[in-house]
């Protein structure tokens, strides 16, 4: 199975937000990555609405009503705003992030035990709305069989330390680590995603070390290429990477 790609379209709400004449469109920027073969759109409404904004989480649901293969991926903190956002729309996936509201990026996951008691109930919620369930979490293979038992479908690895890695001495390891956790998720039954900091240098030994890895959302590197290379070549680039090394 060919990994997955979710371009995640934050960065264009960032620039979007910089004036009050609505370009770049992030719907329009969403449609061109689809038409060029995207396999979904992930976005992250942060609370204080630094790049996406409520309004464009509705005009995307809108959009991906009309491209029914792909997939729509909400991220945020389950514990703020990002169940609003789910009840709302019902999107295909739900990524829990343990962020603050004030965070400059993502930057750890969830642990368990401590967050299983509050997390169980809202990751229920989602799963009788019919959203699949992903947790975003560090690469901890010890971490995995709790995230099944709270209920979670899959698990996302965030990829900071290994994108951080690449290109050094300390890159094998690293790959040994994440190829550690996806495998003791899928052996607790979980699917695996992936994101942060992946690019087009260091996703192909990413994708041929992982095992099972299902999808991976792509953002800040993905519409920094888009910029010099446009979001259809930028998409079909990192399809192709996908399908090259799966
Ligand atoms: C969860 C994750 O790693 C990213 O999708 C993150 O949501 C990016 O957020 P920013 O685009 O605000 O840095
Ligand atoms: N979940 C990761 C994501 O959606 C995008 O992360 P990044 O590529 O912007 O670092």
């Amino acid at each position: 199975m060919t990994v997955q790609l979710s371009v995640n379209v934050n960065k264009v709400a960032l620039v979007r937000n910089t004036r009050h004449l609505g370009i770049p469109s992030v719907t329009r920027a969403a449609e061109l990555c689809l038409q060029a073969g995207a396999n979904g759109i992930t976005v992250h409404p942060r609370p204080d609405q630094r790049h996406i904004r409520p309004q464009d989480v509705d005009e995307l649901a809108e959009l991906m009503r009309r491209w029914p293969r792909a997939e729509f991926n909400i991220e945020g903190n389950p514990t703020q705003n990002l169940l609003d956002f789910i009840r709302r729309v019902h999107p295909h996936q739900a990524t829990f992030v343990p962020d603050s509201e004030d965070q400059f990026t993502s930057d750890h996951g969830w642990s368990f035990p401590p967050d299983a008691q509050r997390l169980q109930p809202l990751i229920a919620e989602c799963r009788q709305l019919g959203v699949r369930v992903s947790l975003f979490m560090d690469p901890a293979p010890q971490q995995m069989a709790a995230a099944r038992a709270v209920g979670a479908d899959r698990v996302e690895l965030y990829t900071e330390p290994y994108a951080a890695a690449w290109g050094t001495p300390d890159q094998a390891v690293q790959l040994q680590r994440y190829a550690a956790a996806a495998q003791a998720a899928l052996d607790a039954g979980l699917g695996v995603n992936a994101g942060h900091d992946l690019n087009l240098d260091n996703l192909p030994a990413f994708v041929r070390a992982v095992p099972g890895l299902a999808e991976v959302s792509i953002g800040h590197a993905f519409i920094a290429d888009a910029l010099e290379q446009g979001y259809a070549a930028t998409t079909r680039a990192y399809l192709r990477c996908l399908l090259d090394n799966s």
